[in-house]
């Protein structure tokens, strides 16, 4: 009986750690992130052995593995305007950046042939560094504006001659305030050169289920707008202010 009253309270140690939502936040995102380096642990002999290499194809096998993470993490995502993506060839993909998350929102509904521009230290993010490479994605320094501008000209002939689409985010930084930051030029510009449409889509605010201040990651519902493609066809780059402005207001009245 005794060794029942000594055990009983600390039966309720994990019970009070389980129902802290504290606990909760800091349990989800280190399962999120363990979870995506074990995902990308699996996906990269997969791809080498499908590809050999890096190989814009290896993004398929990513999208297949990611897209059960939601479950895991209790987040249900709801998207309108898929019909908007049934073009053909290439085109540029515009979105809002709200967090790491936004990768579940992105592998739901990423378009054959499609990989993303991002910040070069990801790379160094060990598995999921790799398999980012493998999959194609263009690394860019942001802290050299000329040299990240290179890539983005070398990824506009790429993406004609090897047909691919990409995925930019152009406010260029996450941002949990639930607007929009200012534009950044690249992805009009990438648009522009490649004589492409721009497809906005818009991720709706986490706010409703995940805060970083107040450590708070509940059970929630991402919802993805994918809007009507912005045509580009016969813009030059005195264009791209206003093409810039123009997806700017597009995205901020959706
Ligand atoms: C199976 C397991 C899986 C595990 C996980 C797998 C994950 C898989 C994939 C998911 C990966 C998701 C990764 C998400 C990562 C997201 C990010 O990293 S966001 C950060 C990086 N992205 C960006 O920064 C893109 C947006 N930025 C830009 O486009 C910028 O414009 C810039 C090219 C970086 C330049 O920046 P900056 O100089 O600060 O800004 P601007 O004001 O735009 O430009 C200055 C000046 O230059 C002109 N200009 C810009 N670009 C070009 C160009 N390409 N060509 C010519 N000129 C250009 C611009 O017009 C400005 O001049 P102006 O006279 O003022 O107009
Ligand atoms: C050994 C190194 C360990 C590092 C572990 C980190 C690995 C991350 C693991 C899982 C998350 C999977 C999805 C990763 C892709 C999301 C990347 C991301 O969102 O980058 C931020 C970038 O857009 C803007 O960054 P800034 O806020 O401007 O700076």
């Amino acid at each position: 009986m005794d060794a029942l009253w000594m055990v009983s309270p600390l039966l309720l140690v994990p019970l009070l750690l389980w129902t802290s939502s504290t606990f909760t936040f800091y349990f989800k995102k280190f399962f999120y992130v363990a979870w995506m380096m074990f995902l990308a642990l699996l996906a990269i002999p997969m791809s080498v052995v499908k590809s050999g290499g890096r190989d814009i194809e290896n993004m398929r096998i990513i999208r297949f593995l990611v897209r059960h993470v939601k479950y895991l993490l209790g987040l249900q995502i709801e998207v309108s305007g898929q019909e908007h993506l049934q073009l053909q060839g290439p085109y540029v993909i515009i979105s809002n950046h709200q967090s790491s998350l936004d990768v579940l929102g992105m592998m739901e509904i990423l378009p054959d042939r499609c990989t993303t521009i991002a910040k070069k230290e990801l790379i160094y993010a060990g598995t999921v560094g790799l398999i980012c490479w493998l999959g194609g994605i263009v690394f860019i320094n942001r802290k050299k504006t000329s040299d990240a501008k290179n890539v983005m000209c070398d990824a506009a002939k790429t993406m004609l001659e090897d047909q691919i689409r990409l995925w930019v985010f152009p406010e260029g930084t996450r941002n949990q305030q639930g607007d929009l930051l200012p534009f950044k030029k690249g992805a009009f510009h990438l648009a522009v050169q490649a004589q492409v449409p721009i497809i906005p889509v818009v991720f709706s605010s986490y706010n409703s289920f995940y805060h970083r201040k107040e450590k708070q990651f509940n059970s929630g519902t991402i919802r993805l707008k994918i809007l009507p493609k912005i045509e580009t066809k016969g813009m030059s780059s005195d264009d791209v202010s206003s093409l810039a402005d123009k997806s700017y207001q597009v995205g901020t009245s959706s």
